[in-house]
This record gives C-alpha cells, structure tokens and sequence, in this order.
C-alpha cells in the first residue's frame, strides 16, 4: 500500500507470537517502509538471537526490547550482544540508575555510528498511580516518569518508554531531541487489555511521541496490514 509509506515509519509493530511461523506470516505482509518491528521477551526467549537476524536481514529496523535490568556490568555487556546483532534500537530500565545506564551508555561508544539507539524504560504503560505507590513510589506517574527521564538523560540515553500521556510534559521539559518512545496506543474502540495509561496514535502524535508501540491492535487484526494502513493515514 504505497500510499501509506514513509521513510521514517513511526509504528512499531509489537511482534509478541508464541509461534513463529505466525510471526513470519504476519512480518511477510509489512514492509520496512511501514513500520519497524520490535521483538521482546516471549519471542526471544522462544526464538533467539536467529529470529532477531532473521528480521534485520530482511531490512526492518528492530528494537530488541528486554528492559535489561541488572549491575552495570552485565547491563553493559548485554547492551553490546544486542549492538552485535545489528538492531536499531535496545533498551534498559532507567530504575536501574544513573551507573547502570552510564554503563550501558560506555558500552556502545565502540559501534559509533552504528550503535542502536539507547532508550530507559521509566514507569510501564501497564501501571496505574495506584499500582506505582504500592511499589513504595509515593510520585504520581508522570512526575516519576519525568525523574526517570532526567535520569535517563543525565546518563546519556538517547530517550525513554513512557506513555504518551507524559509525553508533552517531558518534550517541554527535555526538549525536542529527547526521543520519546509510547506504548499502550490503542485506536478508537480497540480493547485496552493489561494497558492502562492509553492513547490513540492521533492523541500520541499531537502529545509529541517520536515512536509508538502497537501489538495487539495489529497483531490480533483480521488484516493487520490493512490496520497499520489506517494507523499511518491517521497520523499524516
Ligand atoms: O518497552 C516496551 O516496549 C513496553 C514498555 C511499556 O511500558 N509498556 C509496553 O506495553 N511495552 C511493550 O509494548 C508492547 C505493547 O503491546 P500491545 O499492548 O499489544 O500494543 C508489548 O510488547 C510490551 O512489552
């Protein structure tokens, strides 16, 4: 569908299969123009670093998503397996602290230009205020997530995962460059799921995300192409 294309495609698509002749199937109808793909923790602890290759050979950009969370150390180092492998972006989380993330940061420096870009998850997408305090943050979400933020920044981070909801506050407060990476976009009478703090991708657009996630609402699609088509159109 040429109309939808873009050079800087701005969905990617949350490939979360437990199987992977499934995941292919659906990947064979998407192109590189269209979206990028992010592969997590089900599919790589399912499929590996071959399925990740497999993804990068056929041109997608992928974001290997596993939230490394761990001592500097074993972050840096993981960090870098993920830089071996070719992907454009990798994240950990930003409540690892500002060492761990500085680590993961030194650890890329070697790949120069082709390093994947550096992301901090702050608070998931999936928690409501309710659910942070009762893990002993008394801050709101947005107000723990622009800590994290600030954090992820000072570190040297290229951006973070936050919901869009907080995305206008931190563009204004760490300015346009700051990448800011949403999921838990749901289009208009999607099902929400596990996601809590939602938006549509025309609301994470205007709210100033960079990136944003979406899984479900296309994988689970009778024509997921047809889905991201719309999600794309409805962003221009
Ligand atoms: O880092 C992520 O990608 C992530 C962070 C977060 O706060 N919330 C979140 O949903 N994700 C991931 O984004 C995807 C969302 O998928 P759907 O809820 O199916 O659209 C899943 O693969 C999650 O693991």
């Amino acid at each position: 569908m040429q109309d939808s294309k873009t050079q800087d495609p701005k969905i990617i698509v949350a490939l979360d299969f437990a199987d992977e002749q499934d995941a292919k199937t659906l990947v064979a109808r998407l192109t590189p123009e269209a979206c990028r793909l992010k592969v997590g923790k089900e599919m790589f602890t399912l499929f590996g670093p071959r399925f990740v290759r497999y993804l990068v050979d056929a041109g997608f950009d992928v974001f290997l998503d596993l939230k490394f969370h761990d001592i500097p150390n074993t972050v840096a180092k993981a960090v870098a397996a993920s830089a071996e492998l070719g992907v454009w972006m990798v994240n950990v989380h930003a409540s690892g602290g500002v060492r761990m993330m500085e680590a993961a940061r030194a650890a890329l420096v070697p790949y120069g230009d082709k390093a994947p870009l550096l992301i901090g998850v702050t608070v998931l997408t999936s928690m409501t205020g309710e659910e942070l305090h009762q893990t002993g943050v008394l801050r709101s979400p947005a107000e723990q997530v622009l800590s994290l933020a600030r954090q992820a920044r000072q570190a040297g981070l290229d951006g973070v995962v936050c919901s869009a909801q907080e995305a206008s506050l931190l563009k204004a407060e760490l300015g346009p460059d700051f990448k800011l990476v949403t999921p838990g976009i749901r289009p208009a009478g999607s099902e929400a799921g596990d996601q809590r703090r939602i938006m549509t991708p025309e609301q994470a657009i205007a709210a100033g995300s960079d990136y944003l996630v979406v899984g479900r609402p296309i994988t689970q699609a009778d024509d997921p192409a047809a889905v991201l088509d719309e999600i794309n159109r409805s962003m221009e």
